[in-house]
């Protein structure tokens, strides 16, 4: 698990502050959420961590080491970074683009062509697709290769710019779905960008929420949704609010207040919204709910 520490870092664009002295420790994360509006310097501070854009004043520490210190083409070539639409090479196969940083690295041919097969199942494509142009993919399909080729080089920390924004709400859903069993399995560490609330919840263990290029509150969704700072954060939340919530909480949160019998049918870590859609236990989900959020202590 890779840490990640802002100390007071600031990046200005003349005279526009789009990260403005931001502070945050990421140690115990593996999935850092990047949460604002529009221009609230999301993508800003995504880019400072594989130095695409270097800052102005204040440092930033990826476990525990200066990234001034490190050259930024080896610093770059240790971080995978997904952007929307995948960012594919249009005029390489499938194959190729994933196998592109394996090269430049000198990975072995062996191992890289393993590695390659491996992804292939994880994200759920077949060995069809390796010969394929970027242009004959889907858009999900193209963002499961980026996917495939940002964790090829076993890079332990995964940079996502806006991932899954260019997709329909359902393909969003299945590729992030897959993407978290994915992370779940290798465990490396994920910063994503996205101004998507539900997406930023399902995604996150901890989210650092920005406003004109300031730090509003960082923390879990939990922490954000039942004890917000200031009234940005409360607002923030409020369209949606209860699904939000329901998807915040998991079955295991409500322990106190819910029969275990109904835990150990549902699944404790599913969120009370997935146990929502099964329809089952309404009532009772509904109550320890409104019980958990009357206790909630941070
Ligand atoms: N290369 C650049 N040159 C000049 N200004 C920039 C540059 N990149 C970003 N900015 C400005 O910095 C501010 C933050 O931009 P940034 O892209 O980080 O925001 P964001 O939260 O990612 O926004 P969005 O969700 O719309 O992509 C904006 O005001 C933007 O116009």
């Amino acid at each position: 698990m890779v840490s990640i520490h802002f100390d007071n870092v600031s990046k200005s664009f003349g005279n526009n502050q789009a990260v403005s002295k931001l502070s945050f420790i990421a140690d115990k994360s593996q999935k850092i959420v990047f949460l604002g509006t529009s221009g609230s310097g999301k993508t800003t501070g995504l880019r400072l961590i594989n130095r695409l854009i270097s800052h102005d004043s204040g440092h930033i520490y990826i476990n525990g080491e200066s990234i001034e210190n490190v050259d930024p083409v080896k610093h770059r070539r240790n971080i995978g970074y997904i952007i929307q639409k995948g960012g594919l090479f249009p005029h390489k196969t499938v194959e190729e683009n994933i196998l592109t940083v394996p090269r430049l690295i000198g990975m072995d041919k062996k191992t890289s062509k393993e590695r390659l097969y491996q992804l292939l199942k994880l994200i759920k494509l077949d060995e069809s697709y390796l010969n394929k142009m970027p242009a004959e993919l889907s858009g999900g399909e193209q963002q499961r290769v980026g996917i495939a080729r940002a964790l090829i080089s076993q890079a332990n920390l995964i940079l996502m710019d806006e991932p899954f924004g260019a997709l329909d709400p359902i393909t969003a859903d299945s590729v992030l779905r897959d993407f978290l069993a994915i992370q779940n399995e290798l465990k490396f560490t994920a910063v994503i960008v996205t101004h998507n609330v539900m997406e930023a919840i399902k995604a996150s263990d901890f989210i650092i929420l920005l406003h004109m290029g300031k730090l509003q509150q960082k923390g879990s969704a939990k922490e954000l949704l039942f004890n917000p700072v200031n009234n940005f954060v409360r607002r923030f939340f409020d369209s949606n609010r209860f699904e939000l919530e329901l998807e915040a909480i998991s079955l295991e949160d409500l322990t106190p207040y819910i029969s275990k019998d109904i835990i150990s049918e549902l699944g404790s870590k599913l969120s009370i919204r997935e146990c929502m859609n099964k329809g089952l236990h309404r009532e009772q989900l509904l109550k320890a709910t409104e019980e958990f959020k009357a206790n909630y202590i941070n």
